[in-house]
């Protein structure tokens, strides 16, 4: 099916918005009518711009408030729309959306609004133009997708037709079986968007929380089905208004709103039986290691050898340390002469049973390829940049080949058995795309957004997994100055937590973040854990959690750069993240340390 994307959905001037769709790979493109009237080459040139970059202007947009009027507005109504389409000529615009009158002078009249829709279709037709109507979710009488349908086949004119924006229908709860009800040649256009599930005024909540479909809450694939079902042939195209995405890199948002459509097909072909347009998903199984880079070797190594880590080994040509315990393996690279912090998360590998499609797949999502030679051993290792700038390697389930490059010694057996999780932080404008990008790219599921309290803000983030548990991520929103602590952290599996907490206790050197009192005597308030069991974990420093399934316990270390570890042991299948303790979390890692000579520095 044609791409197609309008553009309101980016950032830039109008010529900066078509050359960022069409290196896309967009078909088409909606047209804004404010995108038009600030632009300084008349619409000829416009549409001279448009062709050379292959893009196709499938809908100019949006004509409001004409229909169900007194016959005294009617008159001006028409002239408006004359000049648009003599407009829309010199554009090459074959076909104008009517959003639905959201005027207190509309009358609640659906034969009123056919037969005006109808004059106004005849005069379209004399300009070869199509018109699409279009129900906003808000619209003063017209609201629904029924109802305008309704209208639409009251005025019987053939330039007249239907536009779905799959906002407005499922903003408003409608279900989308009835669309099935419409010949699909009566659906002129449709229009995409997802959004986050809120409680909100439905104008504000589209015009400025949309996102791209598979970043939101809503079924696009459940609506998508029973309009392709109907035979529409016309384009697929996104509609997204977003106060983020309009300051954003605008050509970054273009291969978002592109992986975006690319996932929607998948799931569409999925739930219609047909051809998929990507490599089969390959499900990753585990963490195969995580990488960081750092300037202070000796602390960090200082701090993985209190957690029960051995540096197993070096790699034979690069000046790359591997530290493991068990299956949890952490790479110590140097880092960048350029890069502003002193240690940060650079690379996670994510274990394959088939690498090669893994990594075929995520390029066939728009995912950059990174060349080989980052790879942490001479292994073929197939890499992706993901959204914030980590690099993701695919290696083999079960078979890490990458390790024979550091010559590695036998890692030691701890109670630490492998990486739990990995925080990944990403910029405001990020946030969203690396949702979707984990989601499409490596199937994982994603859960609601949560927030934290932070003395000085508010921490946002998101946690994906895979079905099983074996790959978890929480994806953390970053606040931008010195003041807020790092959000990048591993975490790591402990079958005895507790044992790990009392040895690291007894170090001389402070390794752990301090946990207030008062967390504790609010903690009997939450839970009944007994007398002994809640001492221990006073003792100890423990944070607690209990869902549904199971209990957490976990606890951070002290932040080297931008980078803590969580220790988690998770009993009986808990699948949370222990979101309950964040503020607390957060407001231990704005106390300073307490002085001690050989503790490592908080800050970085
Ligand atoms: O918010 C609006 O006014 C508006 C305009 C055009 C659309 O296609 C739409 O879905 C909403
Ligand atoms: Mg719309």
């Amino acid at each position: 099916m044609r791409k197609s994307i309008a553009t309101v959905c980016v950032g830039g001037s109008l010529t900066e918005k078509l050359e960022a769709v069409a290196r896309a790979g967009f078909d088409g493109v909606e047209i804004f009518e404010n995108d038009l009237l600030g632009c300084p080459l008349p619409p000829e040139r416009v549409r001279e711009r448009a062709d050379s970059l292959g893009l196709r202007i499938e809908l100019y947009q949006p004509f409001r408030d004409f229909e169900a009027v007194a016959p005294d507005r009617l008159a001006d109504n028409l002239r408006r729309a004359e000049h648009k389409f003599r407009m829309m000529e010199r554009l090459g615009a074959g076909m104008m959306l009517v959003c639905s009158n959201v005027s207190p002078l509309a009358v609640d009249d659906d034969a009123l609004a056919a037969e005006q829709l109808r004059l106004l279709a005849e005069r379209a037709a004399d300009h070869g133009i199509r018109l699409a109507y279009e129900p906003l979710a808000w619209g003063r009488h017209v609201d629904t997708y029924a109802r305008a349908w309704r209208i639409v086949r009251m005025a019987g004119h053939p330039n007249l037709g239907i536009c779905l924006d799959s906002f407005h229908i499922l903003s408003r709860g409608s279900d989308p079986a009835g669309i099935e009800a419409i010949p699909g040649d009566k659906i002129f256009f449709v229009q995409l968007a997802d959004a986050p599930l809120l409680a909100m005024d439905v104008l504000h909540w589209s015009r400025h929380y949309r996102c791209f479909p598979g970043q939101g809450g809503f079924d696009l694939a459940g609506l998508l089905a029973p309009v392709l079902r109907t035979g529409y042939a016309g384009p697929l195209s996104l509609e997204v208004f977003n106060d983020s995405l309009r300051q954003a890199d605008t050509g970054r948002t273009a291969v978002d709103a592109m992986r975006s459509l690319i996932a929607l097909e998948e799931s569409v072909a999925q739930v219609l039986g047909t051809a998929s347009p990507l490599p089969r998903p390959v499900r990753p199984d585990g963490f195969a290691f995580a990488e960081l880079a750092t300037r202070d070797h000796k602390r960090l190594g200082g701090l993985l050898g209190a957690l029960g880590f051995a540096r197993t080994g070096q790699h034979e040509t690069k000046p790359v340390e591997l530290w493991e315990q068990g299956r949890a393996r952490i790479l110590l690279s140097r880092v960048h002469p350029d890069s502003p912090t002193d240690t940060s998360l650079v690379a996670i590998g994510v274990e394959s049973p088939d690498p090669a499609l893994s990594a075929e797949r995520a390029r066939a999502l728009l995912s950059p390829a990174l060349s080989r030679h980052r790879a942490p051993g001479s292994a073929r290792l197939d890499a992706v940049a993901t959204p914030d700038g980590t690099e993701l390697f695919f290696c083999d389930s079960g078979h890490p080949h990458w390790r024979e490059d550091f010559d590695a010694v036998t890692p030691p057996e701890g109670h630490i058995g492998g990486i739990d999780h990995v925080a990944l932080s990403h910029p405001w404008d990020r946030f969203d795309e690396a949702a979707l990008f984990y989601r499409s790219v490596l199937g994982l599921r994603p859960y609601e957004s949560v927030e934290a309290a932070d003395p000085y803000g508010l921490l946002r983030s998101r946690a994906m997994s895979n079905a099983d548990g074996t790959v978890r991520l929480t994806l953390t929103l970053a606040r931008v100055g010195p003041q807020y602590p790092a959000e990048q952290h591993i975490a790591l599996a402990d079958a005895d937590i507790v044992a790990t907490a009392r040895r690291l206790r007894a170090l001389p050197e402070n390794v752990l973040l301090p946990v207030p009192g008062n967390y504790y005597d609010d903690l009997r308030a939450r839970f009944d854990l007994g007398e002994e069991r809640h001492r221990e974990l006073r003792e100890l420093g423990l944070m607690y959690d209990r869902d549904e399934d199971g209990e957490f316990l976990h606890l951070c270390t002290v932040t080297v750069g931008r980078v803590f570890f969580e220790i988690v042991q998770r009993i009986c299948g808990y699948r949370g993240f222990g979101t309950a303790n964040t503020p607390v979390r957060l407001a231990a890692q704005h106390t300073p340390a307490p002085v001690s000579p050989a503790a490592p520095d908080v800050r970085g």
